[in-house]
């Protein structure tokens, strides 16, 4: 069951919130939706929910036009789950009422899921590992297991698509690491496809097939995480997803001449987009930084952190920050003079 957005595009009164949006959901595929805040990530997510209107184009979910210009079918009647950052659950509801909910009200709930919905409970407290918890209510519950409540309850009728809103915002940073990890496994055993919204790039890295970088409401790229991390295609996702430097220059030949320098550098796997726009793009981990400044652009060490496996430095090149991490072998001291070139 694949789902298609065809030239969507979403006003709020004046305000263009969403700019022609081409976009496939492939049939069981994880893909995240990154980008920063206010881009139109949660005005997409609910579009394809049916909480949102289209102010114009279509999407289309299982071969039925779900929204366009004139219709829009609600939210229960799409076969969708939607899993909310704050949990959202019922504080009068046991965790096994919450997922017996959607079983007796869903009208997509197959009707041998309908008849055996206790065996179905049972199945789900399984998968969320709260076995021991079903008759506790939220408030009986830590935030991790509050967040399992609400991803049982949005699988319990096996929907094909599966909505979530920032999904691990609520929890503190250990335990969403390994949320992610629950997270990927019910992919794997639900099979459903998954959109996932966040504005955390270790998160989309992490657990998407795909990856669509959004930028003040549009599609900047799509792509593998490996794709999007190793070869951005605009300036936005290179310096928001992996953090990259950009220096201005000119491209000629696979060679880039570093503008105000006489220094020039070879490719090692840019872009033809950045190219184009004669820029060289390299991660904190893609420059080298050495004594010697002979032929090489050159700057002051600005700061030096230790980070455990690395160092991060901050050097100072012609009045421009550029931010470079060193295992720590490569030992450097603020107001060292260095040079520093690209990593082969
Ligand atoms: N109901 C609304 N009325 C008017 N403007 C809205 C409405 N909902 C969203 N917007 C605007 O649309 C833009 C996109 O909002 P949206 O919530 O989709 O962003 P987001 O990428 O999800 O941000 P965040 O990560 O902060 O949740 C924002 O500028 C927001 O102010």
């Amino acid at each position: 069951m694949s789902t298609i957005l065809k030239d969507v595009n979403k006003l709020f009164g004046n305000f263009q919130a969403l700019y022609d949006i081409n976009l496939t959901i492939r049939e069981g595929e994880f893909l995240a939706i990154l980008g920063p805040s206010g881009c139109g990530k949660t005005t997409l997510l609910r579009m394809l929910a049916g909480f949102e209107t289209t102010s114009g184009g279509t999407i289309e979910i299982n071969d039925q036009i779900v929204a366009n210009h004139n219709k829009s079918i609600p939210p229960e009647k799409r076969n969708v789950s939607m899993v909310f950052q704050g949990f959202a659950l019922w504080p009068h509801m046991t965790v096994s009422e919450h997922i017996k909910f959607p079983l007796q009200y869903d009208q997509f709930a197959s009707k041998e899921l309908k008849e055996n919905s206790s065996r179905r409970v049972d199945e789900v407290l399984d998968i969320i590992d709260l076995k021991d918890k079903g008759n506790n209510y939220p408030h009986a519950l830590s935030g991790g297991q509050k967040q399992r409540v609400s991803l049982g309850r949005a699988i319990a009728t096996q929907p094909k698509l599966l909505l979530m809103d920032e999904p691990l915002s609520a929890l503190d940073a250990e335990l969403r690491i390994e949320m992610r990890r629950e997270i990927q496994r019910l992919h794997q055993l639900t099979e459903a496809s998954i959109v996932y919204v966040t504005h955390d790039q270790g998160e989309a890295l992490a657990m998407a097939d795909r990856i669509v970088i959004m930028n003040q409401g549009r599609i900047e790229q799509v792509g593998t995480p490996e794709e999007i991390y190793y070869h951005p295609e605009t300036e936005f996702v290179a310096t928001f997803v992996s953090k990259a430097n950009l220096f201005k220059g000119e491209w000629k030949d696979n060679q880039f001449k570093v503008q105000g320098s006489d220094v020039t550098w070879s490719d090692v796997g840019m872009t033809e987009v950045l190219k184009a726009k004669n820029i060289y793009a390299l991660r904190p981990e893609q420059i080298r930084i050495s004594k010697n400044i002979e032929n090489q652009l050159t700057g002051e060490i600005l700061t030096r952190q230790f980070q455990g496996k690395e160092y991060h430095y901050s050097v100072n090149i012609n009045g421009k920050v550029v931010i470079i991490q060193r295992p720590i072998t490569d030992i450097f001291e603020v107001g060292d003079r260095v040079g520093i070139e690209p990593v082969e």
